[in-house]
């Protein structure tokens, strides 16, 4: 695995040099550049936020309003952007956030085993979603020795959502996430005009197809794509409630997280409720509309989260927003868009190619910035500027 330093040699001391990298180092250019790639539906869905698309400009417009300040006299020569989670020692505080389509984003339609690929080449984890083209456990083989968590959007049959479980233990991921703010997809004006749903068109239901208990749900009629379709729109949200905290605890001795959590008192509730992390997330402004930044939310949720660590995402575009996420507490910090944007561009080179700048982007912030370590950046936070 590469080691930042190779990063910095890799991007920015070559672009000193006058290397000119393949794809964009910043996100509007990489935006740019993807959309000219993609197929306007799959664009569509992917760029695309709920209702007029505010919470989602937002989130990532409200990063400006956070800064930071540089402290002078302190050796960073070498920065130490390790961190530790769910007892594993991981190289950088980044990760994939779970995107359902990333198996479509690549030409051969096996985007899910390229962003695995892109996260063994950079040791950032990827955590897997359950809508995917490659069934979990060749996204999990592909992972080499990073470690994965697997995303899960709870079906509402219960043997059905035990079988995911089960297998993605088996499989070797470290870490369940639940995301709970999905169980009836938003209101998404781009896809409703062109009548665009990936999952309902047949496409990234594979870990559904190839699990015995949907198997058995469907007899002969899994090869039959509108049974298969219709089945999963049946099974596919479960509506979850505190009283389901029991028994989600009671099928995985994985480290259980929520996603979706900006509120403090469901934070606290989380955590109470045996929650080993708290992931503060509105689902990059895709589900409800109307609400304020993610980043905005996060200092509320990490008082109230205590020890309990916090993932973060939602409009993070560069190394920077990264750094100001984990001064405002998160332990780790999740991007989406930007690395599919790099799958649909370069396959896995690509995607591994936006998360080395956004690590080679925070690790130079943080050197300039007198902060030498992730420590550092949470003791000297950031502070809302108006
Ligand atoms: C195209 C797309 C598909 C997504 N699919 C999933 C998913 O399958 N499971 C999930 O928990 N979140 C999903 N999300 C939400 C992401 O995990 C993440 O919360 C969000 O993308 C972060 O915001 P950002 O794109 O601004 O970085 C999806 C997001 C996008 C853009
Ligand atoms: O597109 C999404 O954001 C997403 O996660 C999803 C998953 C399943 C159904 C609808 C939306």
């Amino acid at each position: 695995m590469a080691h930042f330093g190779d990063f910095q040699n890799e991007i920015y001391f070559a672009g000193l040099s006058g290397v000119i990298q393949k794809w964009p180092v910043d996100f509007p250019t990489l935006e740019k550049r993807a959309a000219e790639a993609m197929s306007t539906s799959l664009l569509n869905y992917v760029r695309g936020g709920c209702g007029d698309e505010t919470t989602q400009d937002r989130n990532a417009s409200a990063f400006k309003h956070w800064g930071m300040t540089p402290r002078m006299m302190v050796d960073c020569t070498h920065r130490h952007l390790d961190i530790e989670l769910f007892g594993l020692k991981l190289p950088s505080p980044l990760f994939m956030a779970p995107i359902g389509v990333t198996g479509l984003c690549t030409q051969d339609e096996h985007g899910d085993l390229a962003a695995a690929a892109a996260s063994r080449m950079t040791g950032v984890p990827l955590v897997a979603s359950t809508l995917s083209n490659d069934p979990m456990e060749a996204v999990a083989s592909e992972l080499g020795d990073v470690p994965g968590f697997f995303q899960l959007y709870t079906p509402r049959d219960k043997a059905l959502a035990e079988s995911l479980v089960h297998r993605a233990e088996a499989a070797g991921f470290k870490a369940l996430v639940v995301t709970l703010d999905t169980w009836v997809t938003g209101w998404r004006p781009r896809d409703l005009n062109t009548g665009n749903f990936p999952q309902l068109r047949g496409h990234v239901l594979t870990n559904y197809t190839s699990d015995p208990v949907f198997q058995r749900m469907l007899g002969p009629a899994i090869n039959d794509r509108a049974t298969v379709v219709q089945r999963w729109a049946q099974t596919f949200g479960k509506v979850l409630t505190w009283d389901d905290m029991a028994w989600l605890r009671s099928i995985t001795k994985l480290p259980l997280v929520l996603k979706g959590i900006c509120h403090p008192d469901d934070a606290k509730r989380a955590v109470d409720c045996g929650a080993d992390a708290i992931y503060c997330s509105n689902h990059g402004g895709r589900q409800a509309n109307g609400g304020i930044a993610a980043i905005d939310h996060l200092p509320h949720v990490v008082a109230a989260a205590g020890d309990t660590p916090v993932l973060f995402d939602s409009g993070v575009r560069s190394g920077t927003d990264v750094v100001k996420a984990l001064a405002l507490g998160a332990r780790a910090v999740g991007i989406g868009r930007p690395y599919v944007y790099g799958l649909a561009l370069g396959g896995a080179a690509g995607a591994a190619h936006v998360l080395k700048c956004m690590l080679a982007e925070a690790d130079l912030l943080m050197a300039v910035n007198g902060y030498p370590s992730i420590d550092a950046v949470r003791r000297e936070g950031a502070v809302r500027v108006s």
